[in-house]
């Protein structure tokens, strides 16, 4: 793919635009993925942009660090950024270094704020060619900060191997509606089976294109991510709700156990996105849009479901850039929010009815401090410990209490980093 792109300038500036988004502001770059100006490229060139957008945001931390040696003063981010998709493509696509090194400068002529750097774009570039590229250290994969919270939160040995999956190009996990011949689909679609039936596949491109799409037998979920609502085993003639629903990978699985399930997201607009989905796979829920804090419904339920906001840590295989948007100040201000909705997902079970909280975070304060700290609040709930293997998970991720801290290296290939634990209301 590359070959033919050497002189592709428009998939470099589309993915330099696809990084400065991603760097600027959470969910930036899916947002800069729908503009009319990347849409308007060849699907060729909009797979290279966005390959390289990723490639450079997987190895930010790396190739910062060659770049601190090399410039005495702060460029403009336009110039920084072109430097990084530079390096990238130079160390770890399969770029021929002339070629990224000549379109790189090309781009930092053809505009106003880089063209007085074009001469040191280029001095840069070829004096990283000649050190040849980054150590490889997993520490620098990660912001220090972040990687100092995960060595004291789960140790060296721990942090090390979970950052070094921050390199890999994750595979797609597929979770599968209910009665769907799992070994003829896993043939189809060219993909492994995991525990509890997740498909894992290495396929790329549009997933709509994939086969079977269209029948509405699959859709996309980590396989971290469709442990959670296992957990709660649902069963037809019990209410469920999910209160965290968009886009609904998990109101997806509660429907499809046959109990009948509200599904409430505050977003009306990502809720639209439940809707779709529900209807692809043919499957139906109640969808409310409503604050599940403070959603005014006086109904209880015997399976309750908070996926709550958090600061999504863990998505980083999917979403490298969640790395360099997180602030430390946003996981106290997170946490804050998870325990009033834990509070409301309380009152919303019923009596002897069971409640999961989960968070795809790596930071204890949205996990395991959640917990104790729900626990104490809420002497009527206890804590319903989780059986090794349970719902999938891999066995390196079942804490002592009974809970999962859900390690992206816990499972071969990666998973996303989740936390998970089962609660029952006294009857
Ligand atoms: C982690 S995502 C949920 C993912 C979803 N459970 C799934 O599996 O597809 C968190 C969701 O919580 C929603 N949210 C955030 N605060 C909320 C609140 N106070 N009440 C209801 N939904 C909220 C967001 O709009 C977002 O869709």
């Amino acid at each position: 793919m590359t070959q033919e792109l050497n002189d592709g300038l428009p998939a470099r500036e589309a993915a330099l635009a696809l990084l400065d988004a991603a760097l600027s502001r959470r969910g930036g770059l899916d947002e800069a993925a729908t503009t009319n100006a990347f849409r308007a490229l060849e699907p060729r060139e909009r797979a290279f942009a966005r390959a390289l957008a990723m490639a450079a945001l997987r190895r930010l931390g790396p190739v910062d660090r060659v770049l601190a040696a090399k410039l005495s003063k702060e460029p403009p981010p336009r110039v920084r950024n072109l430097l990084r998709l530079g390096a990238t493509q130079a160390f770890f696509l399969d770029v021929p270094a002339f070629a990224a090194v000549a379109t790189t400068v090309e781009l930092a002529g053809a505009n106003k704020t880089s063209r007085p750097f074009k001469g040191l774009v280029n001095a840069v570039l070829r004096g990283l060619l000649r050190d040849g590229p980054p150590a490889d250290d997993p520490a620098a994969l990660v912001p220090p900060w972040l990687y100092a919270r995960w060595t004291g939160a789960w140790g060296q040995d721990d942090a090390r191997a979970l950052a070094a999956v921050v390199a890999e190009e994750p595979a797609t996990d597929l979770s599968l509606k209910p009665g769907t011949d799992v070994a003829a689909l896993a043939e189809l679609i060219e993909a492994d089976v995991l525990p509890g039936d997740t498909l894992r596949t290495r396929r790329r491109g549009d997933v709509a294109a994939w086969p079977a799409f269209e029948d509405g037998t699959w859709w996309v979920q980590d396989a971290a991510a469709a442990i959670p609502a296992r957990l709660l085993d649902a069963k037809p003639g019990e209410t469920a709700v999910d209160l965290c629903a968009a886009p609904g990978g998990k109101t997806l699985q509660l429907a499809g156990t046959g109990a009948a399930v509200v599904a409430v997201d505050r977003s009306a607009s990502r809720l639209k996105r439940v809707s779709e989905n529900l209807a692809r796979i043919g499957l139906t829920a109640e969808v409310v849009a409503a604050d599940a804090a403070t959603w005014a419904d006086e109904r209880t339920f015997d399976a309750v479901l908070l996926d709550a906001p958090c600061s999504a840590t863990g998505t980083f295989r999917r979403h490298p850039d969640v790395l360099w948007a997180a602030r430390p100040g946003d996981i106290a201000s997170l946490a804050t929010v998870q325990s009033a909705l834990l509070d409301s997902a309380a009152q919303r079970t019923a009596p002897g009815g069971r409640m999961v909280y989960c968070v795809c975070s790596l930071e204890p304060e949205e996990g395991e401090a959640q917990v104790e700290a729900f626990l104490t609040r809420h002497p009527e709930f206890s804590l319903s410990p989780i059986a090794a293997g349970e719902g999938g998970a891999p066995e390196a991720s079942l804490t002592p209490r009974g809970t999962l801290r859900l390690l992206p290296h816990h499972r071969e290939g990666g998973q996303d980093g989740f936390f998970a634990a089962r609660f029952v209301k006294a009857a």
